[in-house]
C-alpha cells in the first residue's frame, strides 16, 4: 500500500534500506526500457540550459507505462539558470506565494531581497517559502482551477517544457499552470493525485533542482503498491498516458553526493543562460540544503480557449 512505503521510506530511525529505489544513474534494464529511440532530435535548445538531445539518457518503466525519466539534461550553467530563476524570478509577483496569506512581506519586500540581505527577518523568512503557482493558480483547498485566478506563465517555463514535449513526441502542449515546491532537508509531500486539470491526457512535467527526493508512485488507488525511485538534480520526469494520475509524493529529502550545479564542463552555453555571480552565491547556499521541484500542466483541452 502506498501509505505504509510512504511511512518506510519516511523513517529516519530506523533508517530504511534504499536497495529497492530505483536509479536511474544505474538502470536496471529489467525495470526500464531505454526510450531513446523515440525522441524527435530536431534541434537543440541550447539557451534552455539543455544539453544536446543526442545525449541525452531517456528511459520509460516498465511497471509505469507513461513514466518517462530523462536524466539530468541541463548543463552546469543551465542548472544554475533554473536554480535562479527559481528562488529570484519565480519568489515575487505576479505569482502567488505561500507566504502571502501570512502577510510576512511588505508590499515593496520580496522574499529574495530579504533573504539574502543579511538581516534577522531574512534568516528567519528563508525556510519559510514553501510554494508558488503560475498561471492558472492551484487552489489548495478546492483543487479547482478558476478563470478568475490566473496570471502570464514565465515564458522560458513554457518554452522549455513545450520543447520537451516535442522531443518526446507529444503534440502541442501548452504550459498553462506550474507549481513549484521548495523543500528543505526535512519536508515531505503527502500522496496525491493531480486531478484538477480538465486535460489529463496532457502530459505533466517535473523538474527537480537541488537535494535528492526518493519519489514514490504508486497506482490509481491509495491501495496500490508503490515504486520508489531517486529524483537529482536536474532529473526531469514526465506524467503521461496511463501514469498521469497515479498517486505520487516525496517522502524524504537525501543530501546529494555529487552537485552537478559544481561540475566543470566543456562545451557549457552560457551566452544563452545567464546569470550573474553573485547572485549564483546566494542560490548555491540555499540549494545546499534544499530541493526545488518545478511540476508544469497543461489545464485545457485542445482548442478550448477558457474555463468559462
Ligand atoms: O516534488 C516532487 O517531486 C513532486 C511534486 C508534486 O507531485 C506536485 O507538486 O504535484
Ligand atoms: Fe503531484
Amino acid at each position: 500500500m502506498f501509505k505504509d512505503s510512504f511511512k518506510y521510506y519516511k523513517s529516519r530511525k530506523p533508517c530504511p534500506d534504499l536497495k529497492d529505489v530505483i536509479d536511474l544513474n544505474n538502470p536496471d534494464y529489467n525495470k526500464v526500457t531505454d526510450f531513446r529511440k523515440r525522441l524527435l532530435d530536431e534541434q537543440c535548445e541550447y539557451e534552455l540550459g539543455l544539453r544536446p538531445v543526442k545525449d541525452w539518457e531517456v528511459f520509460e518503466l516498465r511497471n509505469i507505462p507513461g513514466l518517462i525519466f530523462i536524466k539530468n539534461p541541463f548543463t552546469t550553467y543551465g542548472q544554475r539558470y533554473w536554480i535562479i530563476k527559481c528562488l529570484k524570478e519565480y519568489s515575487r509577483e505576479p505569482h502567488k506565494l505561500n507566504l502571502d496569506a501570512h502577510n510576512v512581506l511588505n508590499k515593496d519586500e520580496n522574499w529574495w531581497d530579504i533573504c539574502f540581505g543579511n538581516s534577522d527577518k531574512g534568516k528567519e523568512l528563508l525556510p519559510k517559502l514553501r510554494w508558488a503557482t503560475f498561471g492558472y493558480h492551484h487552489n489548495w483547498d478546492t483543487k479547482l482551477y478558476s478563470e478568475t485566478s490566473r496570471t502570464k506563465m514565465p515564458t522560458e517555463m513554457s518554452l522549455l517544457t513545450s520543447f520537451l514535449a516535442q522531443t518526446l513526441d507529444f503534440k502541442d502542449f501548452k504550459a498553462e499552470a506550474a507549481i513549484i515546491n521548495y523543500y528543505r532537508m526535512n519536508s515531505t509531500l503527502a500522496g496525491h493525485t493531480d486531478h484538477s486539470e480538465v486535460n489529463v491526457e496532457a502530459p505533466l512535467f517535473s523538474i527537480s533542482f537541488g537535494q535528492t527526493a526518493i519519489f514514490l508512485i504508486g497506482g490509481l488507488t491509495q491501495e496500490d503498491a508503490a515504486n520508489a525511485m531517486f529524483l537529482r538534480s536536474g532529473d526531469i520526469i514526465v506524467m503521461s498516458g496511463k501514469s498521469r494520475l497515479r498517486y505520487h509524493g516525496v517522502p524524504k529529502i537525501l543530501p546529494t553526493i555529487d552537485a552537478p550545479w559544481d561540475d566543470i564542463e566543456m562545451n557549457d552555453n552560457n551566452q544563452h543562460c545567464t546569470w550573474n555571480e553573485s547572485d549564483w552565491i546566494k542560490a548555491k547556499t540555499y540549494i545546499s540544503e534544499a530541493r526545488i521541484n518545478m511540476n508544469v500542466r497543461q489545464v485545457l483541452k485542445p482548442g478550448q480557449l477558457s474555463l468559462l
